[in-house]
């Protein structure tokens, strides 16, 4: 069925890497499952991403607050990478555990047909990086969390991005210094989380050698750039966590509201993909048509 193709010959890291170089800055979408990622893909979208806090929030109803675990998100990873070969960037939060527990989380990924994943410098017990009172670990500690993420590349080619979400407690200037350490450590990318000014953006780039991502989630600390802003600062990716997932639970949610009080959906027909639209997404027909194959050769 012509469903997934598999004939690539290069790795999920190296297709990710070639998306960096390709795409100035490369737009990262967030899917929060499969289908999300066979859409975004169709759209065109070069590079795709699994949130932390989509497979806490709408894959287990949990916060974003370190809840959730290694099995947890390969299993989401899994399905996303079993349906395209975009490349797949994914959040491991602080990695889950101490420098082995890191270790197999990246060696896991890697299995799982991941390109990239980002581990931060916050405490285990983390929060969305853009809350309040977030609390890091000191720099030596992520120091030796990325040393464990790198030396457990099994695949050359897999990027291992060091995230920051240092600004809140120490600073532009503590954001700079542990970026400089992180790429010192072998962080292959930076995650500079949270900037609250567009001008932080350059400063950060100037101080790596790295590709660095500007996270645009919505609702956060960090105003609405546009594409064009941030790689006019230098920035190469640029991070869309959870929009389309959010305007997913919004529809549903009034959907769900109106055939309640309707006791139809006539009203909310519009707002709905058609069963048409769904086909064309799944290369539906491909797989009647091998059906029919099927039952004409038994005939
Ligand atoms: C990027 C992020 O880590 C995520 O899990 O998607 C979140 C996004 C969000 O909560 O809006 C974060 O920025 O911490
Ligand atoms: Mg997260």
């Amino acid at each position: 069925m012509a469903c997934h193709d598999h004939s690539h010959s290069h790795s999920a890291g190296r297709r990710f890497r070639d998306a960096i170089a390709s795409e100035k800055p490369l737009q990262v979408m967030g899917t929060v499952n499969a289908y999300a990622a066979m859409m975004a893909t169709k759209v065109g979208y070069k590079a795709i991403y699994l949130s932390g806090a989509g497979v806490a929030n709408y894959s287990y109803g949990l916060p974003d607050l370190g809840l959730t675990s290694l099995e947890d998100v390969l299993i989401d990873a899994r399905r996303i990478t079993s349906v395209t070969d975009t490349p797949l960037l994914v959040d491991i939060d602080t990695g889950w555990g101490g420098a082995f527990n890191i270790s197999r989380t990246v060696t896991e990924m890697i299995r799982a047909g991941v390109a990239a994943v980002h581990i931060e410098d916050q405490v285990a017990q983390k929060r969305c990086g853009h809350r309040p009172n977030k609390e890091i670990v000191p720099v030596g500690e992520m120091v030796d969390r990325v040393k464990a993420a790198v030396d457990a590349k099994t695949d050359s080619d897999f990027v291992v991005m060091a995230r920051t979400d240092s600004l809140q407690k120490e600073g532009l200037n503590g954001v700079i210094d542990r970026i400089s350490a992180y790429v010192e450590a072998g962080a292959d990318a930076i995650f500079a989380e949270a900037m609250t000014d567009i001008t932080m953006y350059r400063q950060v780039c100037d101080a790596v050698n790295v590709p660095v991502l500007a996270n645009i989630t919505e609702f956060g600390d960090t105003p609405y750039y546009t594409t064009q802003e941030l790689g006019e600062q230098g920035i190469s990716m640029v991070l869309y966590p959870l929009s389309g997932t959010r305007a997913m639970q919004k529809a549903a949610l009034a959907v769900y509201e109106s055939v309640r009080k309707e006791g139809t959906q006539v009203n909310v027909l519009e707002t709905m993909q058609q069963r048409k639209e769904l086909y064309e997404f799944l290369n539906y027909h491909s797989y009647e048509d091998k059906i029919d194959q099927l039952f004409s050769q038994n005939k």
